[in-house]
């Protein structure tokens, strides 16, 4: 056997050595080391014994073998059917792809493994027979010991309590526990348990049948050996989560796990609660607001066994299964999927090539699929499934666009047109619900004085102040707050005034409108608290309100069969935002919000309010038309130069000095000039991001847009270290973004 080198991160906490280090395995460890294992090697000044992780090894070497130092011992092995050698590849592909540190990377990847507290969970068990327990009850009634009677009579019901229950409810004292104990009438035990966020026990016996339409498309993904990736799009409410329970079914039954990613807002307890009624206990969640212990928790129990289904957003993807066989992403187009944070994966390639290290399908469920993902089916590297039919039989709602404009001609200056005001008063007679949704971006009130033009902007980010409610006024990017002004800052005049409708002078304007009708109002502001918007779906699911009023937030994969009017109060306004992305997030949010009607027995309506009524995406979106607005959009992108017709990457320059940002940004430019591939590349700016600036930090990117995606992380990986060698880079932030 030849030489073998490990390639060692030191320290995973130290992002100052964020790089790997060669050494020596010794023979006698060669058939032993694996990546991913912890082991100790020499280190520094006086070749002090440190600890490394293997990321790498290899039969070669760029390094003067005669300097190398070997590896000491290994600490801890890391058991290659625990599939953690995997992940540390899948954090050097994310490395490589998306532009990061490599410990950055392994950080996202793995969790770091803080020593945690593990819950002790104690319980009560009864030592007598009934027969003795009964005896001794009567005993304790006589000598009216109370606390021991209740004690014991709930025993002898329940054979065993926790003992949380038992001096919480029971209102017992430890020392009577424990004089028990020392009688022999009771034993305690001690049970380590994870920390588990599903509390109630709720499986019962599943049965709803799937369709003809579902069971053609699970066959026909579980018996492709051609395609690794399988887009399913299902119109709103066609029954893709039957789909998904199936194949997890499937894939559980053959002792492999699997992982479901939902975007976070639709990981409600309805819908967590569908999933564990099939699968009970198997199944576990996370989400953002569990703390790194309880989340370090769960994919213990993942890598433990105790679960073979891990349901959670974008983070879930990393569950530590080691026969992972299925990963479904469910809602695949919603932007939540992209990290905000370096590295900016997304998790839908992340998951594709975590499928192809281990061996896994990759499920893309939707009804109105990401472009990127349809032009890949399309193009035959997914699988493509379409249900076109609603699984309970309903018909898609009947959708009605309103020409605003018209409306303001006839004299009707209201959010609410007269269509959409008639349609409600039918419903509310009918005692049937509905959801008015206000697409937020466009509606955050500004103050402007109609004197002369002038906008109350943050004095930190270039965007406009948000008047919010007891006259003070908030920035939404630094949290910068100031008190509403009586008089224009500018020039002086009263006629200050705030512009646009939030969610609260609709809600203000549909209570005046119809003061019978119970209203509901679901934007950040009622949903602060803890478990804030999960109470509010609870209450209109349970039909406490007739009206749901809310953001971005209502339209997200919720089902409520007696939903049958959905108003849409101003459908353009996403589309002005200066994103290459408006017209399809447009499309979607229309399209989503709409499949929210008549999703039970009883039909829908949708009316969509707009300003500009010919729009292709809201014409496509009207008429549920997804196919119609992939072609007129995809021709756009083929024109335009936008993925999926290139790959994109845009480089983010951050930093307090404008001119000295604007030369670093300058030079890169310059540098992928003259690089051999440029002909194969077009680089456009620098230019200022969208927002210039962002709590006095100047903001400008550079994007590269070319064909060959090797080509885009060769140039990312040059530039990367010229970026870190380089003195001029140190006080300005470089971010890459790969755009998908
Ligand atoms: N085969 C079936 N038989 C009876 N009911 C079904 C069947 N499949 C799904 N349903 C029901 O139809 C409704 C819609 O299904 P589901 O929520 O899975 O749709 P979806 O495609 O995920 O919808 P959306 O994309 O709008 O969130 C649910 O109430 C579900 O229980
Ligand atoms: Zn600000
Ligand atoms: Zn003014």
């Amino acid at each position: 056997m030849g030489q073998l080198y490990a390639n060692i991160i030191v320290d995973i906490s130290q992002e100052k050595l964020d790089r790997t280090f060669s050494y020596l395995v010794p023979e006698t460890m060669q058939n032993l080391i694996h990546i991913g294992d912890v082991v100790e090697v020499p280190f520094g000044k006086g070749n002090r014994l440190t600890k490394g992780y293997v990321v790498e090894l290899t039969g070669t070497t760029q390094y003067q073998i005669s300097k190398m130092k070997p590896v000491q011992e290994i600490l801890v092995g890391t058991d290659q059917t625990t599939g953690e050698d995997r992940l540390i590849a899948l954090a050097a592909w994310m490395r490589n792809t998306y532009g990061s540190t490599m410990i950055q990377a392994l950080k996202t990847v793995i969790p770091i493994k803080k020593k945690i507290r593990q819950k002790e969970r104690k319980t009560l068990i009864l030592l007598l027979s009934d027969a003795e327990a009964e005896e001794k009850l009567r005993f304790y009634a006589k000598k009216n010991q109370k606390a021991r009677y209740r004690l014991l009579e709930a025993l002898l019901e329940e054979k065993e309590i926790p003992y949380e229950l038992a001096v919480g409810k029971l209102n017992l004292s430890a020392s009577v526990i424990r004089t028990m104990a020392e009688q022999g009438i009771l034993k305690t035990e001690s049970v380590l348990v994870y920390r588990n966020p599903l509390h109630q026990k709720h499986q019962g016996a599943y049965n709803i049948a799937l369709n003809e339409e579902q069971r053609k498309v699970v066959d026909g993904i579980w018996n492709d050996k051609v395609h690794r990736t399988s887009l399913l799009h299902g119109v709103t409410g066609s029954g893709k989560t039957e789909v998904y329970m199936e194949l997890i079914a499937r894939t559980v039954a053959q002792q492999r796990q699997a992982i479901v990613l939902i975007p976070e807002i639709s990981l409600t307890y309805q819908t967590v609660m569908r999933f564990y009624r099939r699968f009970g206990e198997r199944i576990s969640i996370i989400h953002s607001r569990l703390s790194a212990g309880e989340k370090y928790d769960q994919f213990q129990r993942a890598q433990n066994g105790d679960i073979d289904i891990m349901i959670g957003p974008r983070s879930a993807l990393f569950t530590p299964f080691s026969r992972l066989g299925l990963i479904i992403i469910d809602e695949e187009h919603e932007p939540s999927y992209k990290s905000e944070t370096t590295p900016r994966y997304h998790a839908r390639e992340t998951a594709i090539e975590r499928a192809k290290l281990e061996g896994a399908k990759v499920v893309l469920g939707s009804a109105t699929p990401s472009l990127e993902a349809y032009y890949r089916a399309k193009q035959g590297k997914y699988a493509l499934y379409t249900m076109t039919k609603r699984a309970r039989g309903s018909a898609l709602p009947d959708v009605e666009i309103v020409d605003m404009r018209e409306e303001l001609r006839n004299g009707n200056r209201s959010v609410i047109s007269q269509s959409l005001k008639e349609a409600m008063t039918e419903k509310l007679q009918a005692k049937e619900q509905m959801m008015l949704f206000l697409n937020r971006r466009g509606y955050a009130g500004f103050l402007s004085c109609r004197s002369c033009g002038h906008v109350v902007m943050c004095p930190h980010c270039d965007v406009s102040l948000s008047v919010h409610n007891h006259g003070r006024m908030v920035c939404h990017y630094c949290g910068y707050e100031a008190k509403k002004p009586v008089v224009c800052p500018k020039c002086g005049s009263t006629f200050i005034s705030t512009f646009g409708t939030g969610t609260q002078q609709v809600e203000q304007v549909v209570k005046k409108m119809f003061p019978e009708a119970g209203v509901l109002r679901m934007d950040m502001d009622t949903t602060r608290e803890k478990d804030g918007h999960e109470k509010i779906l609870a209450a209109f699911q349970n039909q406490e309100a007739d009206i749901l009023i809310g953001t971005q937030m209502i339209v997200k994969g919720h089902d409520f069969p007696n939903v049958t009017l959905v108003g849409i109060l101003a459908a353009d306004l996403s589309l002005y935002a200066q994103d290459y992305k408006a017209g399809e997030r447009t499309f979607q949010l229309l399209t989503q919000a709409a499949g929210r009607a008549g999703r039970g027995e009883k039909s829908g309506n949708v009316i969509i309010q707009s300003y500009d009524p010919e729009h292709y995406c809201i014409t496509a979106a009207s008429r549920q038309d997804y196919c119609g607005f992939y072609e007129e959009e995809m021709s756009y992108r083929m024109l335009a130069g936008y993925p999926p017709a290139v790959y994109m990457m845009s480089l983010h320059g951050t930093g307090k000095d404008e001119a000295h940002l604007q030369t670093a940004m300058d030079y890169l430019v310059k540098m992928m000039q003259r690089m051999p591939e440029s002909a194969r590349i077009r680089v456009l700016g620098p230019t200022a991001e969208s927002i210039g600036k962002i709590q006095d930090e100047y903001r400008k990117v550079i994007y590269i847009k070319g064909e060959d995606l090797q080509i885009l992380t060769g140039i990312k990986n040059k530039l990367e270290k010229y970026i870190k060698m380089n003195e001029g880079y140190r006080t300005v932030q470089i971010q890459f973004d790969l755009e998908n």
